[in-house]
């Protein structure tokens, strides 16, 4: 099978029998769940599960395989994706299923954000969708290869400028895989710029609005740049789907509108639009295992906590960061509950309970690791290194902030070189 060939891994996968027994229950307990969640986490699994079904529909079904990677090969032995979807409802690994049976930290008490709803109609309308019109969708434009040729290297730049660890993960991975994640990365990193950097206050919604016109353009097939084109080729070329880049842009919106996140419920939903989505985006470039036994739901899902898991350790790396911005992520009853608040955050003094509170912060980031390598098996042989480079780079950031004696108000937690080779081929073992 060829590794560029997400599409037909996926249903590959699906074709096995077994479904995902996963083993989110039964983790080791190093990441036990922390103290800080009572009773529930927040609910994305319908925007993952509207996302599988909408990238499952862009596929072909049986006779109708086209040229393209995404339509791939498989000697015709696809499933019609309807009954793919639906023999895999429900199975698999969820966060918020195992609170009941785990140990769950103290700080979560409410529930689910109110966007279930909308989400389950998207998927209604998605899946009475014309199957032959999806697969024309996917059909790659006409684009010269030395336009290509220098549109990816303007992307891989700014995924090197933007995104250390995330590029050196790229470096590990096949040629067409870390030429799409860079034009997925360079494509959010400049909306994120409007929304972050120096010209953060010209950004307003309109501005948004006009982006994410700008995004049906690509996945129409017309970019307007270069880095928009390198984007449309990917998009073509892994059948993606636009709900998570659309996603990502609501993220930010997010971020022009807020400033202070009341509990973990909203976090959660922040987390899951600016680097959930990018899990969501990346499967079908990594590719799964044919043979994977549990089902693409599941692997999804593995996929937002990763970027969930990764968000939370950006936030706890970069909170002075962020105060200096007016910008404080961690949650305010959390904060409450442990004698903070905001001024606590500006003062930038290290107490015994700004300590406490960042162990349980940190525990939970591990947590949605833990859950997220989980799914790491069932991706396509030659995306396990760089993902357990990835994810042992990003956990290291949580070990620099416990060895700085959890001072992330006047330091800045760090990932030296030689670690990162010794983390390197670590992973490589583990793949
Ligand atoms: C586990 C499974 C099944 C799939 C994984 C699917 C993937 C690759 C998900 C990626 C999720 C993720 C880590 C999203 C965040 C992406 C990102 C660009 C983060 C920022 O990059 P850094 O390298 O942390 O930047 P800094 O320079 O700020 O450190």
């Amino acid at each position: 099978m060829e590794q560029t060939r997400a599409g037909s891994c996926i249903h590959n996968g699906l074709l096995q029998e077994q479904v995902l027994k996963w083993t989110h229950n039964e983790g080791s307990s190093k990441h036990a769940f922390p103290r800080l969640l009572k009773e529930d986490i927040p609910r994305i699994d319908h925007r993952v599960k509207e996302t599988v079904k909408r990238q499952l529909s862009k596929m072909p079904i049986q006779g109708q395989i086209g040229t393209s990677p995404c339509s791939g090969g498989n000697n015709g032995r696809f499933m019609h994706p309807k009954s793919v979807v639906t023999r895999t409802r429900c199975k698999g690994i969820s966060a918020h299923k195992c609170s009941s049976s785990r140990a769950f930290p103290r700080l979560l008490k409410e529930v689910i954000p109110p966007a279930e709803l909308h989400v389950q109609e998207i998927v209604k309308r998605q899946s009475q969708a014309n199957n032959l019109a999806k697969q024309d969708s996917c059909r790659r434009p006409e684009c010269s290869p030395v336009f290509l040729e220098e549109a990816y290297r303007r992307c891989r730049n700014i995924c090197k400028d933007y995104a250390g660890t995330y590029y050196l993960g790229s470096l590990l991975m096949t040629e067409e895989r870390q030429k799409a994640i860079w034009a997925i990365y360079a494509w959010g990193t400049r909306i994120d710029e409007m929304v972050d950097g120096p010209n953060a206050v010209y950004m307003s919604t309109s501005l948004l609005d006009s982006w994410e016109e700008r995004l049906q353009d690509i996945f129409d097939g017309h970019p307007y740049d270069m880095v928009d084109a390198a984007l449309t080729d990917t998009v073509s070329k892994f059948c993606l789907d636009i709900k998570p880049f659309k996603d990502m842009i609501e993220g930010m919106r997010m971020d022009t509108r807020k400033c202070r996140y009341e509990n973990f419920q909203e976090l959660y939903l922040y987390c899951y639009y600016v680097a959930g989505t990018t899990g969501l985006m990346t499967v079908p470039i990594l590719g799964i295992k044919p043979e994977s036994s549990v089902s693409v739901q599941s692997i999804y899902n593995a996929a937002v906590y990763f970027g969930i898991a990764n968000q939370l350790t950006n936030i706890l790396r970069d909170v002075q960061e962020d105060a200096l911005r007016g910008r404080i992520y961690l949650p305010q009853d959390e904060l409450a509950q442990f004698g903070l608040s905001d001024k606590d955050v500006f003062a930038r003094k290290v107490t015994d309970n700004w300590r406490e509170i960042m162990k349980e912060q940190i525990a939970r980031a591990r947590f949605y690791y833990n859950l997220a390598e989980q799914g790491i098996s069932h991706l396509d042989k030659a995306s396990h290194w760089p993902l357990w480079s990835s994810l042992l780079l990003y956990q290291q950031i949580l070990d620099s902030i416990e060895d700085n004696d959890y001072d992330n108000l006047t330091k800045r937690a760090y990932v030296g070189r030689t670690k990162k080779f010794l983390l390197l081929s670590q992973a490589y073992r583990k793949a």
